[in-house]
């Protein structure tokens, strides 16, 4: 088409259609027309670039057909691109030129920038319009969420903005649209090269320009590229953006930087999950990119950091270590997604026979979908062949070996798990068996351009319709849906699992693959884009293909071991269903047993956080009567009082039948109070020793009074003894009873110091005194917990031990003791003759 014969009208009736106001568009076309033919740039260095047709500045008549022009060349250059590349591929990319650059903004030539920067009432819906046409055209999306119009509007007012939204609400387009608003470059700060690839890849079929930069690449052409503004989004990681400064801020000078946003922005908290020190040094960016630093600049340039997992004190910390102004905006929505569904399952998890009774479902599933019956083995290595090739573990490359079937015994698996597979704490161990985000680099290359494709395939992007978008509220537009066919990601806590859980999956016919840090990153690049383009049905991983991993159809998500925390665990499960469609997240873990931290290295004082963590995740796994939706998102510290998802097990299933503790709560809180007592009438400080406690023979207990050292006291003194075998079983539920009374305030930790996953040191609390009465029968009643369940399953009574150690741990019995020892002073309190002064281990 021959630009030059668009009439004015014609010219107008583009812009209308684009989403401008039809006055708005006579007016600039009157402006453009009345323009003189020679001019400059249009751009103000280091400010948003002023449209063309619309600044006041002298302008050349024909910039508002060049629009248009660009329009129709950037198709063409689309073609030409073909599709994007990364790695050995990057040679047979054209570069793009800074035109071809220009030609990808070309939605921003046009936009009334001026309106934009002063982001008054009668703009916004200018730019609101604005928006909408770009997402359509560009996004294939109808129309913004609240709150990324929130969030764009506190980028057109010029301010910092941090953006905590669900995962999977789409904070990115947020950033991602900025950069089709100006020609200025947006900066992305990203904390894995996965992720970077992933969103540049999808970028590039946006027709948007994009790049990403990681540590450790010796070619430095792309980062030089990126450096000249060739790329409309620069994704780049915090170590190397703190390297680039300077050219960085040549770039603001020269190109513009319409901001910079750092999306997973809790990595920058030592309170956060996934703590990045690295992040830590992103202030580098508020103190250098600020308008009294840099003249060229009218102000500062915008921060915009975005998480779907910081606490209050995370967001505390991302305001102040990023030094965000004091103007920042925060942007909150609803943390709840109410189309995924929440269960806890138990599970050994660690062994093969628990696999196959706990994935029967998924295989059934899968083996449904692909038709298969009869013989699965003749199936597997028919397939052994294709997975190889896709460096999918070979199904004949399992031995027995590779499981501990050994369920029957209960101490060695405890001494297992606590160990992470049996292995010492060891440096070789943290690098060989768990991942952490220290590193950036879990990409073979830390590099990788992407140039806008052709705009064919988005022209048949279909624009979701509303049905299928949940709104923030969520409830109306769950369908229900029979089973959960379409993708799982099964999430374990070490590598090793990662490998075994693969190798089973596959040997049972399942097209499965593990991903791992460790494994080589070619096998990794073809896993994580065969599941892009569902040619695999499971993927069994660690915490490395978690954050930010954003393909629509996920409909399972199992977790398979305890996760480090409810941040991590709420981060991954928000994988599933962002199609808005429903999706179920399981959480499989050993019941009976108290999750252990799995090794990293960690300071003292983030070993107790990391405790504190791990902590409120076994809560959650316990709670057997709380909606789990609403703990997860009170987590987070939304208020969700009222309100429950309806969809989770514990909604769908209902809470357990209560049961009254009254005994069983006051005879351990006498003998806690008891012993607490004796103590503290000592009138010499006598050490925990003389108790019992941390003694040679009893080395099994810490130095200070646990639960087990009561139990064993209540052991002690059973009548008859052998009633002890009744009560073992009852270890669990009571932990469980502890963990109750603690919630109810009866009980605390003597130093928090200590604090592991469970109470370790237990000290009554003056509201236990006052409402634990010993002698008192009204009923307590409690949920029991899922520890407590199982005990109850497994046939081994829980309650009914409220006789045992009545007549030692009876308060009076106590002080009769007390006064007739103080009648032998001498001998009572001296120190080295515990045992025999010690009334916890007399036998009266
Ligand atoms: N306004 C919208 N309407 C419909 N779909 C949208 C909208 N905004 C984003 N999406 C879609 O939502 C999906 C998730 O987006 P995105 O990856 O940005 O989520 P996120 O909030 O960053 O999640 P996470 O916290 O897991 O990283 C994307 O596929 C995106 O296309
Ligand atoms: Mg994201």
């Amino acid at each position: 088409m021959d630009e030059s014969a668009l009439s004015s009208d014609q010219v107008v009736m583009k812009l209308v259609e684009m989403g401008f106001e039809k006055l708005d568009a006579l007016e600039a076309v009157k402006a453009a027309s009345s323009l003189c033919s020679t001019s400059t740039t249009n751009k103000t260095l280091g400010k948003r670039a002023l449209p063309s047709s619309f600044s006041s500045g002298s302008k050349r008549q024909s910039s508002l057909l060049d629009h248009f022009r660009s329009v129709d060349r950037n198709k063409k250059v689309g073609n030409t691109f073909g599709t994007a590349v990364v790695d050995s591929e990057l040679d047979k990319v054209s570069d793009p030129s800074e035109e071809q650059r220009k030609s990808f903004a070309f939605e921003s030539t046009s936009f009334p920038e001026t309106q934009l920067l002063n982001g008054c009432s009668e703009a916004s819906s200018t730019w609101e319009k604005r928006v909408s046409y770009i997402l359509r055209n560009r996004f294939g999306i109808s129309s913004l969420r609240s709150f990324q119009r929130e969030a764009l509007s506190t980028w057109v007012a010029h301010k910092d903005c941090l953006v905590l939204a669900a995962t999977g609400s789409g904070k990115s387009l947020c950033f991602q649209i900025t950069a089709l608003l100006t020609e200025n470059v947006v900066v992305v700060i990203s904390p894995l090269i996965s992720l970077m690839h992933d969103q540049c890849l999808k970028l590039s079929r946006h027709i948007i320009s994009a790049c990403f930069l990681g540590s450790g690449q010796l070619d430095n052409r792309i980062e030089q590229k990126a450096m000249q503004g060739l790329y409309q989004i620069i994704y780049v990681c915090p170590e190397t953006v703190v390297r680039l400064i300077k050219p960085l801020q040549k770039l603001a000078k020269s190109h513009g930087i319409a901001l910079f946003a750092i999306d997973e922005a809790h990595c920058v908290s030592k309170w956060g999950h996934d703590f990045r020190p690295h992040y830590m040094r992103l202030s580098v960016l508020r103190e250098n990119f600020c308008a009294s630093n840099l003249e060229f600049l009218e102000y500062d340039v915008p921060i915009m950091a975005l998480t779907a997992t910081a606490t209050g004190h995370v967001q505390e910390d991302i305001l102040e270590s990023l030094h965000l102004s004091k103007e920042t905006k925060t942007v909150l929505t609803s943390f709840f997604r109410p189309n995924l569904q929440f269960s806890v399952k138990h599970s050994r998890t660690k062994f093969a026979s628990s696999y196959a009774k706990d994935f029967q479902n998924l295989i059934e599933l899968y083996s449904e979908k692909r038709k298969v019956t009869g013989k699965k083995l003749a199936a597997i290595s028919h397939e052994s062949e294709e997975q190889t090739v896709f460096g999918y573990l070979d199904a004949e490359t399992i031995h027995e070996t590779d499981y501990d079937d050994d369920e029957d015994d209960p101490e060695n698996s405890l001494a297992k798990k606590n160990s992470s597979n049996g292995k010492e704490m060891s440096e070789e161990y943290l690098e060989d068996e768990t991942d952490t985000f220290q590193s950036v680099d879990d990409w073979d290359v830390a590099c990788g351009e992407f140039c806008a494709v052709s705009p064919c395939g988005i022209l048949d992007m279909s624009v979701p319709s509303e049905k299928q978008i949940p709104d923030e509220s969520g409830h109306k537009y769950i369908r229900q849906k029979k089973d959960f066919e379409g993708p799982t990601i099964i999430y374990v806590p070490t590598r090793k699992e990662s490998v075994n859980i693969a190798k089973y999956l596959c040997g049972v016919g399942l097209k499965a693959a593990a991903y791992n840090a460790s494994l080589p990153k070619k096998h990794l690049r073809q896993v994580h884009q065969d599941f892009h383009d569902n040619k695999l049905q499971v993927v069994v991983a660690t915490i490395a293909f978690g954050m930010g991993i954003d393909k629509k159809n996920v409909r399972k998500i199992i977790h398979y071991g305890w996760p480090q925390s409810l941040e991590a665990y709420y981060q991954e499960a928000g994988r599933a269903g962002r199609d808005g469609e429903l999706a179920e997240c399981v959480l499989y873990v050993d019941l009976s047993r108290v999750p252990t931290l799995l090794p990293s290295r960690r300071s003292k004082e983030q070993t107790e956080q990391a405790y504190k963590m791990l902590s409120d995740c076994f809560r959650y796994g316990m709670n057997t009567s709380q909606c789990r939706a609403k703990i997860l998102v009170e987590y987070f510290g939304e208020d969700f009082s009222s309100k429950k998802c309806n969809s989770c097990d514990v909604c769908t299933e209902g809470p357990p039948e209560q049961v009254n503790v009254r005994e069983e709560a006051n005879l351990l809180f006498q003998v806690i109070t008891a012993f607490h007592l004796h103590v503290d009438n000592s009138s010499e400080h006598a050490s925990y020793e003389d108790y019992g406690l941390g003694n040679s023979k009893q080395k099994k207990f810490s130095n200070k009074p646990n639960l087990l050292f009561f139990i064993s006291k209540i052991r002690e003194h059973c009548s008859p003894k052998n009633s002890w075998k009744q009560i073992v079983p009852k270890i669990d539920g009571n932990k469980g009873l502890t963990r109750i009374m603690e919630a109810k305030g009866y009980i605390k930790e003597m130093d928090n110091k200590d604090r592991r996953v469970e109470i370790k040191s237990i000290q009554p609390t003056e509201k236990g005194k006052k409402e634990l009465d010993f002698k008192d029968d009204k009923p307590l009643y409690v949920y029991p917990e899922a520890d407590m369940l199982l005990s109850l399953k497994q046939h081994k009574t829980y309650s009914g031990f409220s006789d045992w150690g009545k007549r030692w741990a009876d308060l009076e019995i106590r002080r009769m003791r007390l006064e007739r020892r103080e009648r032998k002073p001498q001998k009572v309190r001296s120190r080295g003759s515990s045992s025999k002064l010690h009334p916890w281990k007399s036998k009266e």
